[in-house]
């Protein structure tokens, strides 16, 4: 295995990462948002984007609230709720924020909407507070 890389090598935010979706991201009072526009790569059936990639989106989004905010949180768990299917070339709006949060469990909430602002994507996620040394040394080791 080699060394980690110091910078922050992150598929959803990194600007570094040659694969990644390079997200960026807005505080608005007590939410996180985000925009992406699929392409064809991030498919799943013809045209439809891959549900696993809305979920990915909305994980981040919901990390990324927390991150902001200087709390050093995992996923623990999370589930989607898949209401409309998502088109390649749509823009896309990820919202999140948080619903509640006792000792080291948070519980967040988002939602991807498409460009009429129909909520197609709605997630709840558990995160768990950790020791920021735990994410630094599970950073994953590239080549
Ligand atoms: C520069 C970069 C920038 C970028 C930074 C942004 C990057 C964002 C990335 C997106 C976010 C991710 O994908 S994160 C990556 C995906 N997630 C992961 O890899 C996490 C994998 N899981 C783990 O490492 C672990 O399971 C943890 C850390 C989540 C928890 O382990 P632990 O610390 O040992 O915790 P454990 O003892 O099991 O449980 C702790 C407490 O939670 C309770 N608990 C356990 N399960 C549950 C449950 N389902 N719901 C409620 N509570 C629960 C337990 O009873 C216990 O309560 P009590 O006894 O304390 O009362």
């Amino acid at each position: 295995m080699s060394k980690p890389p110091d910078e922050n090598m992150c598929f959803g935010c990194s600007p570094q990462n040659p694969v990644g979706l390079k997200l960026k991201f807005e505080q608005d009072g007590d939410v996180c948002r985000s925009y992406f526009i699929a392409g064809p790569v991030h498919q799943g059936w013809r045209g439809i984007v891959h549900g696993g990639l809305l979920a990915t989106l909305l994980d981040e989004v919901m990390a990324q609230w927390l991150w902001m905010r200087g709390i050093t949180a995992m996923t623990m768990e999370m589930t989607t709720r898949y209401s409309r299917s998502v088109r390649v070339g749509e823009r896309l709006t990820v919202e999140a924020s948080m619903t509640s949060a006792r000792g080291r469990l948070i519980e967040m909430a988002g939602r991807l909407l498409l460009p009429d602002g129909t909520v197609a994507v709605r997630a709840k996620a558990k995160f768990l507070k950790v020791k920021p040394e735990k994410v630094k040394k599970e950073v994953p080791a590239i080549e």
